[in-house]
């Protein structure tokens, strides 16, 4: 478990560039496939980035491995869900008895599912198959208070290295983060609002289903909230500390261990996509290892896209997190691995090649 120990900076430092010429290789053979140049298209991207990141000219990315972290949400208070805060503890159990949503999605693809209370405001020690590394039972609300000290933020990221690092350890080649936090696209509009430099009435939603009126005392809130709070939008800890989520931290940290590790890191929706800002925002090269699974109906996220760059695969009008989108999405990249690795060439398959100039 060498990375589980790890330091935030010596998990940072770690994250390499990527393999250019292992995406040569892979673009080269792309072009020797049984099909016209280009035909398979972002199939054939996907595939490119597969290998630019693994190192491997024929990418291997399974199986998969989802690192689910809860945390609660002190903003709560404010009435910011439409759900109340016993929920984040009762979806963990869920989690746990295998009856939510990215359960069913896990066993689809054959992924583990590693779950982590790394700060709910219940008390979950009792419940088998879910690790404990709570890092205090929910953040302060920050309309009032700092979510949580900058020691805890690094807490909460290092809970999140420890899970990814864990599923590597035990063969996951592909790493897909998911979260459970009542509040939490609060917190993440929050977040989105400051590194973006968007409003929040532009970038907030409904999250679980907020009326209209909710939804803009929502947006009104979270305006109010960053005024007092101030976070600095160059700062990932101060950003966490003052504004963020446990569970947001713990995913910021889980992607920042599969980048060094050179593992793909598939994204869900618009928390995850904070969350994964904040990696970049911790360490650039970060970047290059991410793929967009979906894009959420929390129009936050498509802002966060944009930030960092990416064109989601699936648009479902899916508007869940627990990593749900990013799971639906997985099948996607083993169409594109195995097409690269099982396809006929032109020459095996003794097939003309293109007459006319391409
Ligand atoms: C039963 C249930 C299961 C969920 N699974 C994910 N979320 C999602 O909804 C929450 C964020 O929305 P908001 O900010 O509006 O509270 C997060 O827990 C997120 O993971 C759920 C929400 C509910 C109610
Ligand atoms: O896109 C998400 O991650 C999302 C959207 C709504 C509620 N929870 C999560």
């Amino acid at each position: 478990m060498e990375h589980a120990s790890m330091s935030l900076e010596q998990i940072c430092a770690k994250i390499g560039d990527l393999d250019q010429a292992s995406g040569e290789l892979a673009k080269q053979r792309l072009e020797r496939l049984t099909k016209p140049p280009g035909s398979l298209g972002r199939l054939e991207t996907l595939v490119i980035q597969l290998a630019e990141i693994t190192g491997q000219p024929l990418p291997r990315i399974f199986p998969p491995g989802i690192a689910v972290f809860a945390g609660d949400h002190g903003i709560v208070a404010e009435g910011v869900s439409a759900f109340p805060q016993e929920v984040t503890g009762q979806m963990v159990r869920n989690f746990a008895a295998g009856g939510a949503a990215i359960n069913v999605f896990a066993r689809q693809i054959g992924a583990k599912l590693d779950i982590t209370d790394v700060g709910t405001a219940a008390d979950l020690s009792e419940v088998e198959g879910v690790r404990q590394r709570k890092v205090r039972e929910g953040t302060g609300n920050f309309a009032r208070e700092d979510a949580m000290s900058r020691q805890e933020a690094v807490e909460a990221i290092a809970a999140g290295i420890e899970s990814a690092a864990r599923l590597i350890e035990e063969g996951a080649e592909c790493i897909i983060p998911g979260e459970m936090g009542i509040g939490n696209t609060t917190s993440s509009t929050a977040i989105a609002a400051v590194i973006t430099g968007r409003s929040t009435e532009e970038l907030t939603g409904a999250g679980t289903g907020l009326n209209p009126d909710a939804r803009k005392r929502k947006a009104a809130l979270i305006q109010r909230a960053l005024e007092a709070r101030k976070p600095d939008p160059a700062d990932a800890l101060d950003i966490i500390s003052k504004i963020g989520g446990l569970e947001i931290a713990a995913m910021t940290g889980a992607i920042l261990a599969a980048a060094a590790r050179r593992k793909p890191v598939l994204l869900d929706g618009f928390i995850c996509g904070v969350a994964a800002v904040l990696a970049v925002k911790l360490a650039s090269g970060v970047r290059g290892y991410l793929i967009a699974g979906h894009r959420s109906q929390e129009p936050g996220h498509e802002a966060v896209l944009e930030w960092l760059g990416l064109e989601p695969l699936l648009d479902l009008q899916l508007r869940l997190g627990e990593g749900s989108g990013a799971a639906v999405a997985y099948p996607l990249l083993e169409s594109a691995v195995r097409m690269l690795a099982e396809m006929a060439t032109f020459e095996s398959a003794g097939i003309s090649g293109a007459s006319s100039p391409s």
